[in-house]
């Protein structure tokens, strides 16, 4: 059932109910149970309700799900191939029952939607990974350990009243659903338009593909940069570096525009979704490349890559009667310097070119290079190296742990005043007993409560990380599932470096400042670590420090040579 999409359009261009409808459904909502939706979450709803996912009308309920994994066909026989769901948590989802309905809120609180369950059913991540994403091994493929970490105990199915698309403040000229992208496409006389996307740096590798492709299909271009893209750039920069690179093509043959699809990275099967979104923004083609999202296509690297090459553009080939997409294969381009001509990959003469590619250009950035003339735009290199800052323009957070009494507060102490000495950043000491006081006083010390308090610690610390300050963080953090959160959230923003302070047990309970060891030894308090709850080592710290034989001056410069070696100082 494809969507073609036009003035007299018999399907409806949204799934929002009528403006007269808003303030009724509003005021009951304020009597119905309200889900926070996650950033991924709120992508799948905006993409249900503005019709990217067109002909998707609700939540698919079990059989469907069941269906989808299996046959990638939902229960009636149409043609999907990831499942799109609501997860929610096992403590959530108690008392739920078939036909209430639940307001759908963004962070911010905002109403987006109502559902209406028709469905409910435990999930079975192991069989959704197997199905989706080819392994139920999550050590194999990062998509994976994200869908084991992050949804639900439980599914829900249901329909949608739509209230309001999800507010976005940036780029909002890009953000045009698919209707309106249909409109744009026919008030430019556009018949045939080839549409693409990628996570990569754009280079002029990919400008003269999509150049050559759409001439020789007479068509227009329309490029769509996903948000919220896995990757070492930000969002902005993604975003500026696709409105350089459609600058590229003569005008009036380039359109940009914004989705929101979270990049689950399962090859194939997303592929074909994609292909499916495409069409409903009213693209005729799709360009899909041989490693189309592999989870680990950046590295360019054949015998890496999780997926076979080519299956991507296999699949989307095979459905395209039913999707009404043609797929258009990418193809690798390099230039060469003899000639000053850029060449494709196979063709005559091809063996003396370059190589442009994402994995180069990276490479070229990161060693603070020079980029050649003919490897991508000036625009798009000045829009990357914005996020390539050298280690000294960076924020990072120093993450201490360690048994109480070890030394972490002392020697983060010193530290404070070092860099407040220096005076190029600013610095905030996030302490174990002042978070406690301030930020986590509710929590106990139960294992989920610690993890909770280490990972409120993380987020605090990410945010200052992320604006160029210094976090110096000084918890007993027992657990290495909450300090790994940590690092893979800190380390998108700046330096992490995890100090282990290793002082023994033995030196820690002589020490005993606060009298802690004391009254658990005599049983006044309990789940104290090191004596009646677990310390479990960090596996891989930066840095390991033992301060039963040096001072904490020696300790404190133990970090800063450190830091200045790895080029942060
Ligand atoms: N049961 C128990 N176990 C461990 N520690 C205890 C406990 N009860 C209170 N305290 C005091 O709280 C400080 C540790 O809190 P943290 O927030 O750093 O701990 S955790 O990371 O959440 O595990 C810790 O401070 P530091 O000595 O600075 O580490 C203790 O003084
Ligand atoms: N090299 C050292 N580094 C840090 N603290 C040390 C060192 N040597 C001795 N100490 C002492 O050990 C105690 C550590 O306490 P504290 O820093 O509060 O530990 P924590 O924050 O790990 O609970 C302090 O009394 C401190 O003076």
């Amino acid at each position: 059932m494809p969507f073609q999409k036009n003035i007299n359009c018999k399907y409806p261009e949204t799934l929002l109910v009528d403006p007269e409808q808003i303030e009724g459904l509003k005021a009951e909502a304020l009597d119905l149970i309200s889900l926070t939706l996650s950033v991924e979450q709120i992508c799948d709803l905006e993409l249900l309700l503005n019709r990217g996912f067109y002909p998707l009308v609700a939540y698919m309920d079990q059989a469907s799900y069941l269906s989808v994994l299996k046959n990638m066909r939902l229960t009636d026989g149409t043609l999907w191939p990831t499942p799109i769901s609501l997860a929610v948590s096992k403590n959530r989802v108690a008392g739920l029952t078939i036909g209430q309905r639940l307001a759908l809120n963004d962070q911010e609180g905002f109403l987006i939607a109502i559902l209406t369950i028709s469905d409910i059913w435990q999930a079975d991540t192991r069989l959704e990974a197997k199905a989706v994403y080819g392994t139920t091994d999550s050590a194999r493929h990062p998509g994976v350990r994200k869908l084991y970490d992050c949804s639900g105990d439980y599914y829900l199915a249901g329909s949608l009243e739509g209230i309001s698309l999800p507010v976005h403040y940036d780029f909002q000229s890009l953000r045009l659903s698919p209707a309106e992208t249909v409109q744009r496409f026919m008030t430019k006389g556009w018949q045939r338009v080839v549409g693409f996307q990628t996570d990569e740096y754009l280079h002029y590798g990919h400008h003269k593909m999509i150049m050559a492709a759409a001439q020789e299909i007479g068509a227009a271009v329309f490029i769509q940069a996903q948000i919220n893209c896995p990757g070492e750039i930000t969002h902005y920069t993604h975003v500026r570096c696709h409105q350089a690179f459609t600058k590229l093509f003569p005008i009036n043959m380039a359109g940009l525009g914004l989705f929101a699809l979270p990049a689950k990275k399962t090859g194939p099967r997303e592929a074909l979704l994609q292909a499916i979104i495409k069409k409903n923004f009213g693209c005729t083609h799709f360009m899909v490349a041989p490693d189309h999202a592999d989870p680990f296509a950046v590295m360019t690297d054949e015998k890496a890559l999780f997926y076979p090459r080519g299956e991507a553009q296999k699949l989307v080939a095979y459905y395209e009667k039913e999707t009404e997409i043609t797929m258009i294969p990418q193809r690798g381009v390099g230039y060469c310097k003899k000639d000053k001509k850029y060449i494709f990959q196979g063709a005559k003469g091809a063996e003396n070119s370059s190589l442009i590619d994402s994995k180069g250009l990276m490479g070229r950035l990161k060693r603070e290079e020079e980029i050649p003339p003919w490897f991508t735009c000036p625009k798009i290199v000045q829009e990357i190296r914005h996020d390539f800052l050298p280690r000294s323009g960076q924020g990072f957070t120093i993450f201490m742990t360690g048994l109480s009494g070890a030394g972490k507060s002392t020697i983060a102490k010193v530290l404070q005043v070092k860099f407040a000495e220096m005076r190029e950043r600013p610095v905030t000491l996030l302490d174990g007993d002042i978070v406690r006081l301030n930020l986590s006083s509710e929590l106990s010390f139960s294992q989920k409560d610690r993890n909770l308090n280490v990972t409120r610690i993380g987020f605090v610390a990410g945010e200052i990380t992320k604006n160029g300050g210094i976090a110096l963080c000084a918890p007993i953090a027992p657990y290495e599932e909450s300090r790994q959160v940590n690092r893979r959230l800190i380390s998108n923003y700046g330096g992490y470096i995890e100090v282990y302070v290793a002082t023994p047990l033995q030196v820690c309970e002589q020490r005993d400042s606060k009298g802690l060891y004391a009254k658990a030894r005599s049983g006044r308090i309990k789940n104290v670590t090191g004596i009646t709850d677990p310390y479990i080592p960090p596996t891989n710290p930066e840095i390991t420090i033992d301060t039963t034989n040096i001072n904490p001056m020696d300790a404190a410069e133990k970090i800063l040579l450190y830091l200045k070696g790895e080029g942060y100082l």
